[in-house]
């Protein structure tokens, strides 16, 4: 549920150019800053922002996306140049219409800006923050800007991305997807908020009808179009790899690197495969938000098939669809010798 002290009319400034707001206040902040300020200081604005939408399932990262770039836009009157979706807060059995808030990160950038880039200082913003009067969900969320150097990267990234004029901005990700579930879809839709292209990787996809690999490259495939389908991503979004298991780390690299082709940023959220991609030289982003990965992560998920428990708020429901279809249950209870 909504928590009270989010919609809480707090704030804080803390640098000139730098503020925390919660809900209403960042348009009156910001029209203040346009009538006293000079122009240099409202070239760029770091906000972490706070916002609320109403649950409907099945629940779609897209209408969120949807929802901040609309409200944003009514008002700055401005496109979003980049944001970054830092944190949910909700129910753990959200109702239908019921609230969950999102914080995210939100940069503007006033024209030909990049040349004026005001620094943001780690210290100094440890500092300001151990004072600043901002409620205790804005506090969080900058001990977590600032402790994974968030916003630094992502504002690099922005810049990057401006100084390549609208060059194509390629990721790429690995995934086993044993089943396909709501974790891997946010992560992926988190991805293509801020790449162009990405590449989508099937690890370990010669195999299938095993207890950890039940569900073959083709079938796997299958459940991440229909996800993402269903979340309305265009095909020309995105293309998919297989990606055998070669048990020969530096052979799984360069073959990982030769499948993919070219790309420009690497995502995961497991450390092993981040640091062995890095290591060959390849851009690696941040760690993401994890979403909910008690539930969401697919040894969970196949235990829970195995005890004959629900999955369908686990998965997406394009994928217990096909799940069905394919006897995909019946399988995984067989593969565990339990039928
Ligand atoms: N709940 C989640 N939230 C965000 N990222 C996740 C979540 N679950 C998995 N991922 C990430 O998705 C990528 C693909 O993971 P993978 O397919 O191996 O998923 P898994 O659910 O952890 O699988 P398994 O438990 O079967 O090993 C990895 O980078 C992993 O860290
Ligand atoms: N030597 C290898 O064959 C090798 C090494 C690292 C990762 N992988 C594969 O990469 C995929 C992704 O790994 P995680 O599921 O651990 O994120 C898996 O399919 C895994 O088997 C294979």
């Amino acid at each position: 549920m909504l928590e009270k002290d989010v919609l809480k009319k707090s704030y804080s400034r803390i640098r000139f150019n730098l503020f925390v707001f919660t809900e209403e206040n960042q348009l009156v902040l910001l029209k203040k800053m346009r009538d006293n300020d000079d122009k240099e200081s409202i070239q760029t604005n770091i906000m972490s922002l706070t916002g609320y939408i109403h649950y409907i399932s099945p629940f779609s990262y897209s209408s969120i996306v949807h929802e901040i770039k609309k409200k944003f836009k009514e008002k700055f009157g401005e496109d979003l140049v980049q944001f970054r979706l830092i944190e949910f807060i909700y129910d753990e059995n959200p109702k239908e219409g019921s609230f969950l808030t999102y914080y995210y990160l939100a940069l503007i950038l006033d024209q030909n800006t990049t040349k004026n880039w005001i620094k943001v200082d780690e210290n100094e913003l440890k500092n300001v923050f151990a004072e600043a009067a901002c409620d205790k969900n804005c506090k969080k969320i900058w001990k977590k800007v600032i402790d994974n150097n968030l916003s630094r990267n992502f504002i690099t990234n922005s810049l990057q991305n401006q100084n390549q004029n609208k060059k194509l901005r390629i990721g790429a990700i690995i995934g086993r997807f044993q089943p396909f579930h709501n974790g891997h879809l946010q992560l992926i839709l988190a991805i293509l908020s801020e790449v162009d292209f990405l590449k989508i990787g099937i690890g370990s996809s010669q195999y299938s009808y095993t207890m950890n690999n039940p569900f073959s490259y083709d079938e796997r495939k299958e459940f991440v179009v229909r996800s993402l389908k269903s979340e309305k991503i265009n095909s020309d979004r995105y293309e998919i790899y297989p990606l055998p298991d070669l048990h020969n780390m530096k052979k799984w690299v360069t073959q990982v690197l030769d499948i993919f082709g070219n790309f420009n940023i690497f995502y995961s959220n497991n450390d092993w495969i981040s640091q062995i991609i890095q290591k060959s030289g390849k851009n690696v982003g941040n760690k993401r938000h994890i979403f909910d990965f008690k539930r969401f992560n697919g040894t969970f998920i196949r235990q829970q098939i195995c005890e004959n428990a629900p999955i369908e708020d686990l998965v997406p429901a394009s994928v217990f669809i096909y799940l069905t279809k394919i006897d995909g249950i019946k399988r995984v209870m067989k593969l565990f010798q339990i039928t």
